[in-house]
């Protein structure tokens, strides 16, 4: 079966998008791990069938590349909108897209040249400073479940990201759901550097959209940073802008959502 797609960057965070508003694509779980997959398939972190909706301008159902439903996609929900954008998906108002994603409403602009912002849902679960593998770990849910941890006494770019947000995502006495982790640095009163482990890619990935939101939210709720915009440096060297109100709603997501090439995947019935 042949598969038409686009391929997205989301401040590196890279998805294979889908149009499937007349709803002929129909992908298994091996299928989608099979295309995720980097050497032997398209290669991305994610899998997003952009689909029609009853109530939103679309619907978008977001895959990790293991092949399995994710939670809330920061940068995909990012790139989706960028992908309606400029294929033509027609919003009820113009510029501006609504959407569903795991049973919520999103609303994102364009901004400017190839940069979507993403109005996301409130913060819920705070919880500080767990110890779990020797990390002080705080955790909140923006809608995909996050660690955060301050790597005070050591340097972000030696960290050992893949092995300690490994131990972490796979505590599952304490995160029984798993969890991505996020580990950072405070570079400035209103700026972060970050690296994130992400559940279901299980590796690292360049950036994480609901990880930069984790991460700045916290950073203020501790009064590390003293900024309610924070600019968050990911690993891709991108940089994503987190804005808030100050009681840590209202949060936006804000970066850039990039077309990187068009083609047509050969799928086989149990995957490339
Ligand atoms: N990269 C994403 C997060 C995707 C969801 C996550 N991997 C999960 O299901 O836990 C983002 O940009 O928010």
């Amino acid at each position: 079966m042949q598969i038409h797609f686009t391929k997205l960057s989301g401040a590196g965070n890279d998805f294979i998008v889908i149009d499937n508003r007349n709803q002929s694509v129909h992908l298994s779980t091996a299928q989608i791990n099979a295309m995720c997959t980097r050497r032997t398939g398209i290669g991305a972190d994610g899998l997003i069938l952009i689909e029609p909706s009853q109530r939103f301008d679309f619907s978008m159902n977001y895959y990790n590349a293991d092949g399995l439903p994710g939670s809330m996609c920061g940068n995909g929900g990012r790139c989706a909108v960028y992908f309606a954008h400029s294929t033509g998906v027609p919003s009820a108002d113009q510029g501006r897209y609504s959407f569903e994603a795991n049973g919520n409403r999103y609303e994102a602009e364009i901004t400017g040249h190839e940069t979507v912002r993403l109005h996301m849902l409130d913060p819920e679960d705070f919880r500080n400073a767990v110890a779990i593998e020797g990390f002080s770990c705080h955790y909140v849910n923006t809608g995909s479940p996050h660690v955060v941890i301050y790597i005070d006494n050591r340097k972000l770019e030696d960290l050992d990201v893949y092995g300690f947000g490994k131990a972490i995502r796979l505590r599952s006495d304490v995160f029984p759901e798993g969890t991505n982790v996020n580990f950072l640095e405070i570079t400035a009163p209103d700026s972060i550097s970050l690296r994130t482990f992400e559940r279901g890619v299980e590796d690292e990935t360049l950036a994480c959209g609901t990880g930069a939101v984790a991460a700045a939210l916290m950073s203020f709720r501790l009064g590390k940073v003293s900024s309610s915009t924070v600019k968050v440096n990911v690993r891709s060297g991108d940089t994503l802008e987190v804005a808030f109100s100050e009681d840590l709603n209202s949060v936006t997501l804000t970066g850039p959502a990039k077309i990187i090439y068009r083609g047509i995947a050969e799928v086989q019935n149990d995957g490339l």
